[in-house]
């Protein structure tokens, strides 16, 4: 579902005498459907960094990112935006929305973009809130001036409110509580099982030990930093 060939990125810093800093050097690896791959590797290393190539934010200069028929290094915008919203989905550690409008809608919008009744995604929005543990007098309101944890637990059901078949989390137990932590490991327990194709950041080792299958050390792949 997710395949990376020979792969590779420069930073060039324009603003530094154009300094050129290699972080990715000829990476290569697939993801199958229902699998589940944590990317490590020492702070630094790339594992944020190649997330975001993989999701089309940074310009990879070599190589190929394969999602599905998708080479996401060469493709057009429009192509981009349509597997965002149909086959790639992104959870990323912050919540990023337009301010004032109610958290119930901003879980829906992904399966709204997606052309499914206002109704049925209103009520998968509320089913996940509840599994999150977000009180249902919350909803109406702005996510915006909710707790940290709150706000997570907000773009996580966004997050995962479509059956994407390939996704990208970056750290989502990060500073949840026990039982939260529990429930995004069984949303992506659940995930896997209806064959999702995942790639992950995980500081916490416990979660990754459980719900990844493999893992990739990307300072292996870090010029200057091989062990
Ligand atoms: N936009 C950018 N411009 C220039 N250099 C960058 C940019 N983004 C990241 N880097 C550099 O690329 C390297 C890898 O950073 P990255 O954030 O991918 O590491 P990481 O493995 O995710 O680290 P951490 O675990 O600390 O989050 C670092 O040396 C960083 O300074």
């Amino acid at each position: 579902m997710i395949e990376l060939k020979d792969v590779s990125k420069t930073f060039t810093l324009h603003n530094q005498g154009s300094a050129v800093i290699e972080v990715i050097n000829n990476v290569s690896f697939s993801v199958a459907s229902g699998e589940c791959v944590a990317l490590t590797g020492a702070s630094g290393a790339g594992k944020s960094t190649l997330m975001r190539m993989i999701y089309g934010n940074y310009l990879t200069q070599a190589g190929e990112i394969r999602i599905g028929d998708v080479d996401i290094v060469r493709a057009e915008p429009r192509d981009i935006i349509k597997l965002r919203r149909d086959v790639l989905g992104y959870v990323s550690q912050f919540l990023r929305v337009v301010p004032r409008v109610p958290t119930l809608d901003v879980v829906a919008e992904p399966l709204r973009a997606l052309g499914v009744p206002a109704d049925d995604a209103q009520d998968r929005a509320s089913a996940l809130l509840t599994r999150l543990n977000i009180p249902e007098r919350l909803w109406s309101l702005s996510p915006t001036t909710f707790s940290g944890g709150e706000q997570q637990r907000v773009n996580i059901a966004r997050g995962f409110a479509h059956s994407y078949p390939a996704m990208l989390l970056d750290e989502p137990t990060a500073s949840l509580d026990a039982a939260n932590r529990e429930v995004v490991l069984s949303l992506i327990e659940d995930a896997k099982a209806r064959g999702a194709a995942i790639i992950g950041i995980f500081h916490d080792e416990a979660a990754r030990t459980r719900v990844c299958d493999r893992e990739i050390d990307v300072g292996r792949f870090t010029p200057g930093m091989a062990a």
